[in-house]
Parts: structure tokens; C-alpha cells; sequence
């Protein structure tokens, strides 16, 4: 089956691809050209949404299953933001690094040296049968400092529950079995198998 995924997110595409061997996984710049999609919903759900629909209507295809992912990072410390502003944290025309170093200031400037936080990821799925949604999130710590430069995003910062190094230091293995997005898309592949 062929999996058209939403994102123009580098990072998000190499672990869809990896944690869907069973599927064809495309990204939909594969196939037509990228265009700016306004992620204007209040929640990880509707913007994950907003995303698969307006990919699904693009292609022209009805034929197709469109998957896109909404997530982000929420820090207790900081009332839960950057949560779904987490791609525009530092500006809206902010880079991976640019986000990460912002919400590091954050938290110095709230004087702690790391919060409880989470990632929340939503997977939105568009097909002619219909539209669905899933979550997963991935519980730990936010630290006031960048180790190692693995995964992508804020994953230099990140420590999961349960370990003592962050996702930028752990292997790319481990973040695959523990992440929002592995948990999201292990319910998404039910639905994936209901609609064959
Ligand atoms: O370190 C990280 N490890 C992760 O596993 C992860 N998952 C999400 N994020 C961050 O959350 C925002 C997503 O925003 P987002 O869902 O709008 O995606 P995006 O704008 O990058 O691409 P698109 O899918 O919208 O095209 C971006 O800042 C990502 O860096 C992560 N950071
Ligand atoms: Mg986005």
C-alpha cells in the first residue's frame, strides 16, 4: 500500500520510512511540487488534519492514503508551551536550532536547570473511506542544556523517562521503540490495515 505522507519535515520522513517497512512511504514532494500549508488549528489533532487534507485534495488522487504528523514539545515549567507552536517557537521563520536554543533561554530564564515535559504527536489519516486520528506521546525531561546531536528538533535537549541520557545522545534505535511518533503510528497502522 502507498503511504503519502504530509510533511515537509526531513526528520519526521526518515522515522515514518523507518518505522513503516511494510508500507511504500512517499513524501508528498515526491510526487508534486512542496506548498505552504497554514497550520492554523488549536490542537495537534487539527493541524495534523488540515495537513493530510490539503495533501489528499492536492494530489487529485482519491485512490490515495495521505498520513500527516502534528506534534511537539511541552514543558511543565513553561505551562506546557511551546506544545503546538513548537515549529515556530523562536519566529515563523525559525530553524530546528533556532527553536532549540530559544526554549533553552526559557528555561535559564525561569531559572531552572530542567522541567518535566512531553512530546505529543498527532497523526492524521485522509482517505476516500474517511478521516482519522491517532495520538502518542513520549514522557521525560527538558534540560537546560544541548547533549549530543542525534534525532532532530528538540531531541539534544530531551531525556526520556527512564534514562539519563538525552535522544540527541541515545541511539536512533532506542528513540524509535519510545517515541510519540512510534506510539501514534502503532495505533495509525490499525486503521492503515481496517481500510486494505
Ligand atoms: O526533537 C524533536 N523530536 C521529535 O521527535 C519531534 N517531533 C516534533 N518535534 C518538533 O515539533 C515541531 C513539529 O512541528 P510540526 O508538526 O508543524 O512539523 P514541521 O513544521 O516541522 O513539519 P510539517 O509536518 O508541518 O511539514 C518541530 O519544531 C519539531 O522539531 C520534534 N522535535
Ligand atoms: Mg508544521
Amino acid at each position: 500500500m502507498k503511504l503519502v505522507l504530509a510533511t515537509s519535515n526531513k526528520g519526521k520522513v526518515r522515522e515514518i520510512k523507518a518505522l513503516c517497512k511494510e508500507y511504500e512511504v512517499v513524501a508528498y514532494s515526491e510526487l508534486i511540487k512542496e506548498f505552504e500549508i497554514i497550520e492554523d488549528g488549536d490542537t495537534f489533532k487539527q493541524n495534523a488534519l488540515i495537513k493530510a487534507r490539503a495533501v489528499y485534495k492536492a494530489l487529485g488522487d482519491e485512490d490515495v492514503i495521505v498520513l500527516a504528523d502534528d506534534s511537539g514539545i511541552s514543558v511543565d515549567v513553561l505551562d506546557g508551551q511551546p506544545g503546538i507552536y513548537s515549529a515556530r517557537h523562536a519566529g515563523v521563520d525559525a530553524n530546528d536550532k533556532d527553536n532549540l536554543f530559544k526554549l533553552i533561554k526559557d528555561l535559564k530564564q525561569k531559572g531552572v536547570a530542567s522541567s518535566p515535559a512531553h512530546y505529543t504527536a498527532a497523526i492524521a489519516i485522509v482517505t476516500k473511506k474517511g478521516e482519522y486520528s491517532v495520538h502518542g506521546w513520549m514522557y521525560g525531561d527538558a534540560i537546560a542544556q544541548t547533549r549530543g546531536d542525534g534525532g532532530f528538533g528538540y531531541d539534544p535537549m530531551f531525556i526520556p523517562l527512564g534514562f539519563d541520557q538525552t535522544l540527541g545522545e541515545l541511539d536512533e534505535e532506542l528513540k524509535k521503540k519510545l517515541s510519540h511518533r512510534f506510539k501514534a503510528l502503532s495505533l495509525a497502522k490499525k486503521i492503515l490495515k481496517s481500510l486494505l
